[in-house]
């Protein structure tokens, strides 16, 4: 299997001195692609930091982070966000739209913020496939939040982007609605290969996921290949 983001003896440290927490310790992981990863573990186990540092949102402390080869954990912060926009999607717990756009416009954001041709077209596309058409002219404000978190996902996959982390995406969901949106980052895996990283506390996760990763103090502690643990 071809591992499209490397992790090497990650650590985050936040803070100094005898009050520091170690968010990261020493920790190794491969993401593969076309596949779902599930992480998982106790609150404060590290599973956001995991995303940020992964994701080349933060920096670890110490190790090396590569993404297709190239390190991100050394990039300066114009190239890693160039990265980043090229390579990367995200969907968050609380959605993180514009309440002043539209749906298409949301899902817009990530061709205009990279300099490519407005395509409303596509962003329609992009809205169907995921429930929504006939409701790309509303604000977030008039949409459900599984709805919400749907726009989110077309806008996260509207670049086709390699790798998608989402952190707690199904935190605000009911059980149906949470399932659906979990089909639909399957779908992006199925559909055009992309590797999606799904940080949640929600058992229902791991039957859609081809792993699980468990994170307990910062450490990996069990890496299950294949579903139910
Ligand atoms: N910016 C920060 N400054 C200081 N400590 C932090 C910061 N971010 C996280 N931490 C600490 O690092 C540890 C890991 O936090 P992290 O958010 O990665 O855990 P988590 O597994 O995602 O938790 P949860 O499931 O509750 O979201 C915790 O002890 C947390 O308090």
């Amino acid at each position: 299997m071809e591992a499209i983001l490397e992790l090497d003896r990650v650590s985050r440290t936040y803070g100094r001195g005898p009050g520091a927490v170690h968010a990261l310790r020493d920790l190794d992981a491969r993401l593969y692609a076309r596949s779902l990863t599930a992480v998982m573990g106790p609150s404060g186990s590290g599973k956001s930091t995991f995303l940020q540092c992964a994701a080349g949102l933060d920096k670890p402390t110490s190790g090396s982070v590569r993404l297709a080869g190239q390190e991100i954990s050394a990039m300066g912060e114009r190239q890693l966000t160039r990265l980043r926009r090229a390579r990367i999607g995200f969907v968050f717990q609380s959605f993180n739209l514009l309440p002043t756009l539209s749906a298409e416009e949301n899902v817009l954001l990530p061709l205009r913020l990279d300099g490519k041709r407005r395509d409303p077209a596509r962003a329609r596309r992009m809205l169907a496939r995921v429930g929504l058409d006939g409701r790309a002219d509303a604000k977030p404000g008039e949409l459900s939040g599984g709805q919400q978190q749907r726009v989110a996902i077309a806008r996260a996959l509207i670049t086709e982007p390699d790798v998608v982390f989402a952190d707690e995406p199904t935190g605000s969901l009911d059980t149906r609605t949470a399932a659906e949106v979990l089909a639909l980052l399957r779908e992006a895996v199925n559909s055009y290969g992309a590797t999606v990283v799904v940080v949640t506390h929600d058992p229902a996760v791991v039957e859609h996921a081809d792993r699980v990763l468990r994170l307990a103090e910062g450490r990996l502690v069990t890496d299950t290949v294949g579903a139910p643990v």
